[in-house]
């Protein structure tokens, strides 16, 4: 894999999605390098609107773009918003890696997902296994819009010549996470679920599907950091996963987040919630190879995720 040191010093870089969980983790990230960082709001730019991006782009022409925008949530938000997520998710990809390419950025970065792999693919899940079979089917069409984006970038690569990467990172939690109730990710929804039933002294928290299911969770600060590495270091047409290594069944992962948050109390599932994927566990010897390993531990980025919330945790639960 070609690895010439890309310089970031001086460039103006773009984050699209500043404003999320990943996006603010990059944007802290980037504070420590010499870089001139552009953002604009979802208000002034809605990156579905191809118009208002090519126009944004080519008066601003950023040098350097982390492609974080996305519509994004958890199994429950992908298996009813379906439409939602393969519109929105597919047009920003679409209207960004072009207006990139027409403006001469220097380089680009796409985040994928890990749900673009195949629901059945052996684990640990190798890069060269995405398109090989079926998906999973509650988060198909946002892994359709991903792949989408992937291709592309490969795609201005092959034809253009164009330094765009892509990225594939594991279940991310951390601040500025979305904590809605239905809508959230694992991680989120049991800091706030177990959070809440510590304050008003519930007996029992309802944790989905099975328990059985195994998922791999990566700190943001850590994803941010490996996306600026990766950035620096990375420039060819094969994906590269972002993960810790290491998976945990949600049943053990809800008694560490009890634990993390004081909860004692009991812990029950509820199985007419879907358990989405048996297992998702990236193999990351390429990053590894790439000279990058995550370095905050799940029981660390918990304490760190929980302390984030309670700084914003809403007042009532139907918030
Ligand atoms: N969270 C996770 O576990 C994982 C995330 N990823 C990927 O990482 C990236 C970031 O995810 P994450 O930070 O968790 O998501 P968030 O939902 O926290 O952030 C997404 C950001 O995209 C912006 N956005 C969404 N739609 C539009 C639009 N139409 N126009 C402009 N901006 C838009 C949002 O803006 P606003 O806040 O103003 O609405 C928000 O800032 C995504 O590409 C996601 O697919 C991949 C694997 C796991
Ligand atoms: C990153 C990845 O994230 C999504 O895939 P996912 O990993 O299946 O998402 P999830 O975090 O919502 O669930 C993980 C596991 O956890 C269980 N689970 C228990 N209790 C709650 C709970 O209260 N909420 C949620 N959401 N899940 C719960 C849940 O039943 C499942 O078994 C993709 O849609 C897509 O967005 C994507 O790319």
């Amino acid at each position: 894999m070609a690895n010439a040191l890309f310089e970031l010093k001086g460039k103006s870089v773009y984050v699209a999605g500043h404003r999320g969980m990943v996006g603010s983790a990059l944007v802290r990230r980037l504070a420590h390098e010499d870089v001139k960082l552009v953002t604009v709001d979802r208000r002034e730019v809605d990156l579905c609107n191809q118009a208002a991006v090519f126009d944004w782009f080519a008066k601003v022409r950023p040098q350097v773009v982390f492609l974080a925008a996305a519509k994004v949530g958890g199994i429950v938000a992908n298996d009813t918003l379906r439409a939602e997520f393969i519109y929105d998710n597919i047009a920003i990809a679409a209207n960004v890696i072009h207006a990139a390419h027409q403006n001469g950025a220097e380089k680009l970065m796409f985040l994928g997902s890990s749900c673009i792999y195949p629901k059945l693919a052996p684990q640990p899940l190798r890069e060269d296994s995405v398109l090989s079979g079926p998906l999973e089917p509650t988060n198909e069409p946002y892994a359709i819009a991903k792949i989408a984006g992937i291709k592309m970038a490969e795609a201005y690569r092959s034809q253009y010549g164009c330094d765009f990467i892509n990225v594939m990172p594991t279940n991310l939690y951390g601040p500025g996470d979305n904590y809605h109730p239905e809508m959230s990710h694992v991680v989120a929804a049991l800091i706030r679920r177990f959070h809440e039933a510590k304050v008003a002294g519930a007996g029992s928290v309802v944790v989905w599907g099975t328990g059985t299911p195994r998922r791999e969770f990566l700190y943001v600060d850590d994803m941010a950091d490996a996306c600026v590495h990766l950035m620096k270091t990375y420039s060819a047409a094969e994906l590269i996963n972002i993960g810790s290594g290491e998976d945990i069944t949600i049943a053990e992962f809800a008694r560490v987040v009890a634990e993390v948050v004081g909860y004692r109390g009991e812990i029950s599932f509820d199985t007419s919630r879907p358990d989405g994927t048996p297992r998702k566990l990236l193999d990351v010897s390429r990053l590894t190879k790439l000279g990058w390993r995550a370095t905050t531990s799940l029981h660390d980025g918990l304490k760190r995720a929980y302390a984030a919330y309670q700084a914003v945790a809403p007042v009532t639960a139907q918030e």
